[in-house]
């Protein structure tokens, strides 16, 4: 039997709306700290949200290119994931997953089969692989945009490579895009929100009904 579907539900900021997210069945819930996010939520925050999540569901913090002093301040925290959203190259998220001592999910824009190859460059220095859709031209943060991306561009990868997908994900639609892609998780924040940065409950638990029914 395969491994069961990782469901993420990413840009968590309130304690109702993480509440929310374990009572609907996620795996995963993600903290985006990046100032210029609608979705950042600051290190005390962080704290408290991670103290609420422990034991019920996993937790991942989301970085974007950290320098080592936000990395140790971080992984004080205790999450059990650091995913690294910025251009950090294979060597860097292997330094960071050495100085956090927590496992690493790396998050890669896919526009093209030339990106498709890029990803293994960090099989081994990543703990897992998290595909998302490119940014907008001129967007001043790498993710978070709701954007898909052509999900057959995954055939091109070694069906042993393992990978989450993201990347403008809603209830409508990642039935389709697992049955397309064969992830073994899922990644959504903009597709489960009301407004940038305002998560919708009702939204959350179809995007996890939908994807259990289709896994
Ligand atoms: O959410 C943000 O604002 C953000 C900022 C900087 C880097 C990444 C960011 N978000 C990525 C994610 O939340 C997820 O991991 C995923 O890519 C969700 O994508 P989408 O559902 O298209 O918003």
């Amino acid at each position: 039997m395969s491994d069961p579907l990782t469901v993420k539900i990413c840009g968590i900021k309130t304690p109702d709306v993480l509440e929310a997210a374990i009572l609907a069945g996620a795996d995963m819930v993600g903290f985006v700290h990046f100032q210029r996010s609608p979705r950042h939520v600051s290190i005390e925050e962080i704290a408290f949200l991670i103290s609420e999540a422990r034991g019920r569901v996993e937790t991942c913090v989301l970085l974007v290119n950290p320098d080592n002093s936000c990395v140790a301040e971080v992984a004080a925290l205790g999450p059990d994931w650091i995913q690294l959203h910025g251009p950090e190259t294979p060597s860097r998220v292997e330094a960071i997953r050495a100085e956090a001592g927590i496992e690493i999910i790396k998050a890669l824009p896919i526009g093209s089969r030339e990106d498709v190859a890029h990803i293994a460059d960090f099989i081994e220095v990543a703990d897992r692989i998290l595909l998302d859709g490119k940014p907008p031209k001129g967007a001043d943060r790498p993710g978070g945009h709701g954007e898909t991306f052509d999900w057959s561009l995954v055939n091109a990868l070694d069906p042993q490579v393992s990978f989450m997908l993201s990347g403008g994900l809603t209830p409508d639609n990642v039935a389709a895009a697992i049955s397309k892609a064969r992830p073994a998780g899922v990644d959504v924040s903009t597709g489960v929100e009301s407004a940038p940065g305002v998560k919708d409950i009702g939204l959350i638990e179809a995007f996890i009904r939908n994807a259990r029914a289709a896994a």
